[in-house]
C-alpha cells in the first residue's frame, strides 16, 4: 500500500495529477510556474477539492469526490509549510509551537514539554520566548519547522520551503530539513524551484508541467537521462521529442530527423513516442552542413550565448514545438573562427552514437 496515493482532477485549474508515495519516501516536485504544484499540495492538504478523484494517506480516505469524502485540513495529519512561516504574531515562538499539541488535546504543560522538545531538535530553543516580529526569516523557518514536527504528521508538505530566505539561512534551513527528513524517515512532499534542494532533501523527483505528472524517478535518474523538457533544463542537457521513424531514428513534429542510439530494451518501435538526448559538450557547431557522415546537422538560429569558464554556451532559438531552444559548449576561439553571434543561421552537428534515444510519454491529450 502507498504512504499517499493522489488521483485528481480539477478542470479550471487544467490539472489531473497521479501520484503514489512510498513510506519514509521524499519527493520533490519541479516544473515551470503555473504547472499545478501548489495545487498538488493544496489537494493533498486538503485546501481544495477535486473535480473528480481521491486522495488517500496509508489507509484513510481524505478525499472521494465518488463517495462524498472530504476530511477537513486539520484533521488530515499532514502538516503544511509553506515560503512564508506563518506564525501567529501575538505568540511567543514556543507558545506556537505548542499550539500544534494543544489543539490536539494535549494538556498545557505537556505541549509546553514538547515545544521545548522541538524547538531544541530545530536547533532554536533560544528563541523559545521571541515574538515572531522578533525573529529572522531564517529563524522563523525553524520556529514554524518545528510548529510543523510537534503536529506529529504523518505526511509533511513544503511548498518552496528556503524560497523567501536569504544566501546564509537558505543552507542552514535546508540542513536542518535533511537531518528531519532522513534521520526521522518522514513521508514529504516538496515543492521546489531549486534543483539543490531536490539533490539535497529527495529520494524521488516529479515533474508538473501543464497540469500532469510528465516524469518521474530518481533524481539520477532525471538529472542523467531527463524525459521531458523541463527536466532537460534543469539536467542541462539537450532533448528533442517526437516520434521514432525507423530503427535508430527520430522524427520531431515539424520534420527533423535525429539518429542516435536506442536505449537496449526500449521497445522503441515505429510510431512511439521517444525523446532523443545528447549533451552540449557533444555539439559541434558548423556554418554549412557538413556532407555524408554519421552525423545530425541540425539546423539552429543562435538566440544567445553564454560565457561559461573557457567555453561558450551557445543556445538556438525555441524550437517549433515550443521547447528550449538547443546548446551547444564550444570554444572562445571557435566562437571567433566562425563569427558566431545571435540571429545566425548555424548547424548543431552531433555524432549519432552521442544521441541516446529513449521512450518518452506521450504528450498530455488536450
Ligand atoms: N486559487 C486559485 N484559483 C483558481 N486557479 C488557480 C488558483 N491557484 C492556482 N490556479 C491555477 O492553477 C494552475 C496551477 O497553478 P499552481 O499555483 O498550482 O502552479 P505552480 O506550479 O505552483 O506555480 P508556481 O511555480 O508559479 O508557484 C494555474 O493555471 C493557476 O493559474
Amino acid at each position: 500500500m502507498s504512504a499517499l496515493s493522489v488521483r485528481a482532477r480539477i478542470e479550471r485549474r487544467g490539472v489531473d495529477l497521479d501520484l503514489d508515495l512510498a513510506d519514509g519516501e521524499v519527493l520533490a516536485v519541479l516544473g515551470p510556474n503555473g504547472a499545478g504544484k501548489s495545487t498538488l499540495l493544496s489537494l493533498i492538504a486538503g485546501l481544495v477539492r477535486p473535480d473528480h478523484g481521491t486522495v488517500m494517506l496509508g489507509d484513510a480516505t481524505l478525499t472521494d469526490t465518488a463517495a462524498g469524502v472530504f476530511v477537513p485540513p486539520h484533521a488530515r495529519g499532514v502538516a503544511l509549510l509553506s515560503q512564508r512561516p506563518l506564525l501567529f504574531p501575538h505568540l511567543s515562538a514556543a507558545a506556537n509551537v505548542a499550539f500544534a499539541p494543544r489543539s490536539r488535546g494535549t494538556g498545557r504543560a505537556a505541549s509546553r514539554v514538547l515545544a521545548r522538545q522541538w524547538l531544541q531538535a530545530v536547533d532554536a530553543e533560544d528563541l523559545a520566548r521571541r515574538r515572531p516580529a522578533r525573529l529572522s526569516g531564517g529563524q522563523a523557518q525553524r520556529v514554524a519547522i518545528a510548529r510543523a514536527l510537534a503536529a506529529e504528521p504523518r505526511l509533511l508538505l513544503l511548498d518552496e520551503p528556503m524560497s523567501a530566505l536569504d544566501v546564509t539561512a537558505a543552507p542552514v534551513v535546508r540542513r536542518l530539513l535533511r537531518t528531519v527528513l532522513r534521520e526521522q524517515s518522514r513521508t514529504a512532499v516538496i515543492v521546489t524551484h531549486d534543483l539543490l534542494d531536490a539533490l539535497a532533501l529527495a529520494d524521488r523527483v516529479a515533474i508538473v508541467d501543464a497540469g500532469r505528472i510528465v516524469e518521474s524517478g530518481t533524481v539520477r535518474s532525471v538529472l542523467t537521462s531527463p524525459r521531458s523538457a523541463f527536466g532537460a533544463r534543469i539536467a542541462g542537457v539537450d532533448l528533442l521529442a517526437g516520434t521514432m521513424a525507423a530503427t535508430g531514428s527520430l522524427e520531431t513534429p515539424w520534420g527533423t530527423t535525429v539518429s542516435g542510439i536506442e536505449e537496449p530494451g526500449g521497445d522503441l518501435h515505429p510510431g512511439a513516442a521517444a525523446v532523443a538526448l545528447f549533451r552540449p559538450a557533444a555539439v559541434a557547431v558548423h556554418l554549412e552542413p557538413p556532407h555524408a557522415s554519421p552525423r545530425n546537422a541540425l539546423p539552429v538560429t543562435i538566440a544567445e550565448m553564454e560565457v561559461h569558464g573557457t567555453t561558450v554556451r551557445v543556445r538556438g532559438a525555441e524550437n517549433p514545438d515550443g521547447s528550449a531552444g538547443l546548446a551547444a559548449d564550444v570554444t572562445a576561439a571557435a566562437v571567433a573562427d566562425l563569427d558566431l553571434a545571435p540571429g545566425r543561421q548555424v548547424y548543431f552537428v552531433v555524432k549519432t552514437q552521442e544521441v541516446e534515444l529513449h521512450p518518452a510519454l506521450p504528450a498530455p491529450a488536450g
